[in-house]
């Protein structure tokens, strides 16, 4: 950039002032028009360099979120080729089976839960955008797991309702897995807008097109813990209130739940909101605290611990991916047709929310010294206290509601739970060499 402008710098402000003190009259005009058209030139150039310095700038930002530019991404979806993709990808291979859109299916949950309907031969096809929140690659591995098992991941957002009705034009899927979301408790500060845009905009674009699908759907969809917030009370049961949100992310999941109340209510949509409780395991997210822990403990790093006001406790009810499947697929089987037809509610149709946590929290400390034992290797611990953008103390899921209506009954703990997961962590990065994203 500098250079460039040592370049600016070189040509005068007034040049046909300058050129007048130093040649006759037709030179002057000749060096006049050649030093305008080095001004034209240089000038092309300097705004060529900011406008490729403005598009590149994202790819250098760790977590660069711009949910707009996001948006105006375009991918390429169509065609016969594709159209036969999609439909082989979604075609049920069992007795009874069903026919699922998984949304964010390149994601931690979604991977999970498409390999698992796959397998038992459900029809399964995914969607996601691929964004960069956190390192692509490791969603684009998780895609190619799931293509050799058959499962064909679309690109695109679920904001495009264009290729929502597409997808619904070429397979008439008879449930939809809505796991696309903008996760993350503390990165909401950062880039609000990323959650209004996937959370809010994206579930309403679903729903709609949804609702206007024939046959309707029926929806299962992640909400998540966060919503009870500020609550005290413990263990957090779904008859609690959900009015306290820490954070903006909480909030959009929150708003999610009143929109599907409002969907099932006009247009007879059959919806079930599953709240997560910290959902870890092998492919999982990067930006979660028992990831990025073992990374940096590997690396030598020190680790924020958080602690709350006079040394409280910080706890989560960590939830293991198998369980979270299993609880997934039993809200699929049991969720009820949608009722309405053509965009009209034609009776009162099932409307659901669940806890899926494991019911027994752990304290981050612990989670730590668990890692240090099975990674033998001493963390560099780094105590703080817990900030005031978005966690919580504690969460604690009451499931007695999913283990009457869903039998969801989830068996590992969280030291075995880590252990399948560092055995995951060290194969991918080759053995810790290999940097995690
Ligand atoms: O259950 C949920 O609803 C949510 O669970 C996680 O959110 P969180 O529980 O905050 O998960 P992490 O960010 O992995 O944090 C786990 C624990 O580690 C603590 N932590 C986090 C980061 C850090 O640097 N240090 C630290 O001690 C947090 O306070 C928290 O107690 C997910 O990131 C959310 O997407 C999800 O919706």
């Amino acid at each position: 950039m500098s250079k460039q402008m040592s370049h600016l710098d070189d040509i005068p402000s007034t040049p046909g002032k300058f050129k007048m003190e130093k040649s006759p009259f037709v030179h002057n005009r000749l060096r006049w028009h050649s030093s305008l058209a080095k001004l034209t030139f240089w000038s092309f150039i300097f705004l060529g360099l900011i406008l490729i310095f403005f598009f590149r700038s994202p790819s250098s930002n760790p977590l660069p979120q711009d949910p707009s530019r996001r948006s105006l991404r375009t991918y390429n979806w169509g065609g016969p080729a594709w159209e036969k993709r999609v439909r082989s990808s979604a075609r049920v291979r069992s007795h009874n089976g069903i026919s699922v859109l998984v949304t964010g299916a390149a994601g931690f949950v979604g991977t999970h839960v498409s390999a698992a309907l796959k397998r038992r031969g459900d029809g399964v096809l995914g969607l996601d955008n691929f964004n960069d929140y956190y390192d692509p690659s490791l969603k684009r591995a998780r895609q190619a797991l799931l293509e050799r098992s058959g499962v064909f991941i679309v690109e695109g957002d679920i904001n495009d309702s264009a290729l929502l009705r597409k997808l619904f034009e070429v397979v008439a899927f008879t449930h939809v897995m809505h796991l696309a979301a903008q996760a993350g408790v503390r990165y909401a500060m950062e880039n609000p807008g990323s959650y209004v845009h996937s959370n809010i905009a994206g579930l309403v674009s679903l729903l709609e097109v949804c609702k206007s699908a024939n046959p309707q759907p029926a929806i299962v969809w992640a909400s998540s813990s966060s919503v009870y917030g500020l609550n005290t009370k413990v263990p957090f049961s779904e008859k609690d209130r959900t009015d306290q949100p820490a954070s903006l992310y909480a909030a959009t999941k929150k708003a999610g739940e009143e929109i599907a109340h409002t969907y099932n209510h006009i247009y007879g949509l059959s919806l079930t909101g599953l709240r997560f409780f910290t959902v870890y395991g092998p492919w999982g997210r990067p930006d979660m605290a028992y990831f990025f822990f073992t990374r940096d403990i590997l690396k030598g790093k020190s680790i924020p611990i958080f602690e709350a006001a006079n040394h409280g406790t910080v706890a989560r009810d960590f939830t293991y991916i198998d369980d979270i499947v299993k609880g997934c697929l039993a809200a699929l089987d049991t969720a009820e047709k949608s009722t309405g037809s053509g965009g009209k509610k034609k009776g009162p149709a099932q409307l659901r929310v669940y806890n899926l946590g494991n019911t027994s929290p752990v304290p981050v400390s612990d989670l730590v010294s668990i890692l240090e034992r099975l990674l033998k290797v001493n963390a560099k611990r780094d105590i703080m206290k817990l900030p005031r953008n978005g966690d919580v103390q504690f969460t604690h899921a009451n499931i007695s509601l999913a283990q009457r209506e869903l039998g969801y009954k989830p068996s590992t703990d969280l030291q075995t739970g880590l252990k399948k997961f560092v055995r995951w962590y060290l194969s991918y990065y080759n053995g810790g060499k290999k940097a995690a994203g």
